[in-house]
């Protein structure tokens, strides 16, 4: 069976193409093989190789771009989406896809359940929002995890920009009042395969579809996030130029950007929990596992 994952080269979906490797051929073209602003050449790459498993892990994932490039963000986060769950609809094949916090509105303290009313804040959130729509609506056999605050020992996330930080500067302001979860890729990729049992060749999913929020438990500011980043760093004998009393917390008026971010991305993890009968790990632990692998690079 083929699996194509879109964003193979991204932090989630090279997750992705280590834990369904044994289940299959992985399908993870480039962006230079398969460009998927191009609707037709994504018509005729599915048309040609025939999956019998897509997993969306491409993405239009730079928020603040996304405000002055909203047609792009449109094409990836909403349209693509719409366009493969089509596809998956009418060839019978399951399709999963990721969501995430900025679909949310962001006020109050309260956990968000996966029914809790949305409202992007942004471009980026609005567009996610519309992909998630165009799959519910399409029919196909899916599960969307709604997931926040990505890291990897690839790719470009808020781990290693802090941990570049961390060895330049003297001292850092990093926003304390957005509170989530900093959710690793690899957990997202673990999860997506517990989701899935095999039948003969084929891989079918094993929960109900629908909606599910997927991060690690416990929470978190992006300051607070940082702070353990450094602790944990210093411990593994990182050299950094920063200290913990040159680390200030901030609020997010005082770090402005083009895009409004949520200040509350809290997501209640009992339909996920119960689904696989699983408890979710406390964000630190992934953490750890995550900068012992990009230090060792
Ligand atoms: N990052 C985060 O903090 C969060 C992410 N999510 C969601 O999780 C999913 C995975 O995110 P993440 O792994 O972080 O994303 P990344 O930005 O790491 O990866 C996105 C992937 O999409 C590919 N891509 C983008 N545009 C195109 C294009 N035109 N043609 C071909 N490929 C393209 C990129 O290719 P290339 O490598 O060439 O750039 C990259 O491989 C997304 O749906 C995202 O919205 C949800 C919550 C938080
Ligand atoms: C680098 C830096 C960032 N910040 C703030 C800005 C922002 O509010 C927060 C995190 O920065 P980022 O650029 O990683 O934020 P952002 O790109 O908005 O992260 C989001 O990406 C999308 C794709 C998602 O889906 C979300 O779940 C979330 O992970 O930290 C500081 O306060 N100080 C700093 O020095
Ligand atoms: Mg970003």
């Amino acid at each position: 069976m083929n699996i194509f994952i879109t964003g193979g080269n991204g932090q989630v979906g090279f997750e992705l193409q280590r834990q369904f490797a044994p289940f299959g051929t992985i399908l993870a073209p480039t962006r230079q093989e398969l460009d998927l602003t191009n609707a037709d050449a994504v018509d005729t790459y599915l048309a040609k190789h025939q999956p019998g498993l897509i997993l969306n892990a491409a993405a239009y994932t730079a928020v603040d771009n996304a405000e002055s490039e909203p047609g792009q963000a449109q094409r990836l986060n909403a349209e693509l989406p719409a366009q493969l769950a089509k596809y998956a609809a009418k060839h019978g094949i399951p399709l999963v896809h990721y969501s995430t916090d900025y679909v949310y509105p962001g006020n109050g303290e309260t956990p968000w359940q996966e029914d809790s009313p949305t409202g992007p804040l942004s471009v980026y959130g609005q567009t996610k929002l519309e992909g998630d729509q165009g799959i519910i609506e399409s029919g196909a056999s899916h599960l969307i995890f709604r997931t926040s605050w990505v890291y990897a020992a690839r790719g470009s996330n808020f781990m290693k920009t802090m941990l570049r930080l961390g060895c330049e500067r003297d001292a850092l302001s990093i926003v304390n009042d957005q509170i989530g979860a900093p959710t690793a890729a690899r957990l997202i990729a673990q999860i997506t395969a517990l989701s899935f049992t095999v039948h003969g060749s084929r891989l079918s999913i094993h929960i109900p579809q629908g909606i599910y929020h997927l991060a690690p438990r416990g929470e978190t500011s992006w300051h607070g996030f940082a702070s353990e980043i450094f602790s944990q760093a210093r411990k593994a004998g990182e050299a950094l130029t920063i200290t913990p009393e040159s680390t200030a917390g901030i609020p997010t008026a005082e770090y402005p950007a083009p895009a409004q971010r949520p200040l509350n991305s809290r997501m209640a993890l009992d339909k996920l929990e119960s689904a696989l009968g699983i408890t979710m790990p406390p964000w630190q632990s992934q953490l750890v596992l995550t900068l012992k692998e990009h230090l060792s690079n």
